[in-house]
């Protein structure tokens, strides 16, 4: 479960009085999630999710990320906003770690989206990308190209058999991938760079909210399109599904049409989103600690999406 600094009830009422927050009622640790420790708050009026955050870059991250949600919010766009406490600050410190408090969004994620989920979920990734366009802060992506050598060499000092394979492939694929990142070459903006199923919530046939910012940061709009169809259009086995692909995209495109050349990269896009996922699960569960009671997701289904993304008239 996503609690890897544990905060006692005690501490989280005394942390929160610097909020502007009627009585809390309830503190609960949500299990889901594999980065921050995540507990459910909620007052007499509302409900909130207080994130400690545990790794130095998203630390390093936030105030990107909780300004990206600020600034969406404003904007009408679905994602629940970030709470200032009493002095207009957007987080704090608790238990030696920076915590923000967010509002909690209504709805849940769709195991299994229909092709209806998939266009509203395409829709509305295109509708952030337009309201992110005049958002000034700038963060580089903290698993961009740059940081993917770092992961396989460091994969590659405890990585045996398929996994040995997988690295050397991806050795072999990295020069040309790395090239899709130089910004002159395709549009560029305020991306989530995890807009997974998990990070979208459904309100009935509404978007609840769109959460975890917590990768937001520029980079390439049609790369974020590439992770999002890599996350929405295979199975649990990384099998793709044509239908969910194009209906996905065509949600995307009603709102914010590609531009020819992010159309003949968005190929070469995917397989970058299929290496990173690759790269980061493959890592994760070869460093992982069994003391944080996190279960390590499998690179394989990831690493399965080059196959698809290599047939560039399938897409
Ligand atoms: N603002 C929110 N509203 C409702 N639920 C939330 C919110 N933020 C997080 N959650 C819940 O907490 C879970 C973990 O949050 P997430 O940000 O994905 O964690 P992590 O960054 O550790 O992966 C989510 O899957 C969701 O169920
Ligand atoms: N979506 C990533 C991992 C990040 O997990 P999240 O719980 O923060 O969305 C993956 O599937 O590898």
């Amino acid at each position: 479960m996503a609690v890897f600094t544990p905060v006692l009830e005690v501490e989280a009422k005394a942390f929160l009085k610097a909020w502007p927050l009627s009585e809390v009622v309830e503190f609960t640790p949500i299990a889901e999630g594999v980065q921050n420790t995540n507990y459910r708050v909620r007052t007499r009026d509302a409900a909130y999710v207080l994130t400690l955050f545990e790794g130095a870059e998203e630390q390093k991250g936030l105030p990107f990320c909780l300004g990206l949600m600020q600034h969406l919010g404003a904007k009408g766009f679905a994602t629940p906003s970030p709470v200032a406490d009493l002095d207009g600050r957007l987080s704090g410190a608790l238990k030696g770690r920076p915590a923000a408090l967010v509002e909690w969004a209504a709805g849940a994620w769709r195991r299994n989206p229909t092709l209806a989920d998939q266009h509203l979920a395409g829709r509305t990734l295109a509708e952030l990308h337009l309201a992110g366009q005049d958002y000034a802060a700038r963060r580089d992506n903290p698993v961009g190209p740059s940081h993917w050598r770092a992961l396989a060499e460091r994969s590659a000092t405890r990585a045996e058999g398929s996994d040995r394979k997988m690295l050397d492939e991806i050795e072999r694929l990295m020069p040309d991938l790395v090239r899709l990142f130089d910004p002159s070459l395709l549009p560029q903006g305020a991306i989530h760079a995890d807009y997974f199923p998990d990070n979208v919530l459904f309100d009935g046939d509404r978007i609840g909210g769109v959460i975890d910012f917590y990768y937001g940061c520029n980079g390439a709009l049609v790369y974020d399109l590439a992770i999002a169809l890599s996350a929405w259009g295979f199975d649990a086995e990384g099998r793709a599904d044509p239908e969910a692909i194009k209906t996905f995209r065509q949600g995307y495109e009603s709102v914010r049409p590609l531009t020819a050349s992010e159309a003949s990269l968005l190929p070469q896009m995917g397989m970058a989103a299929a290496v990173r996922f690759t790269l980061t699960r493959l890592h994760d569960r070869l460093f992982h600690d069994p003391a944080h009671f996190v279960t390590p997701k499998d690179p394989v289904p990831f690493w399965r999406r080059t196959a698809w993304w290599n047939a560039p008239a399938l897409v």
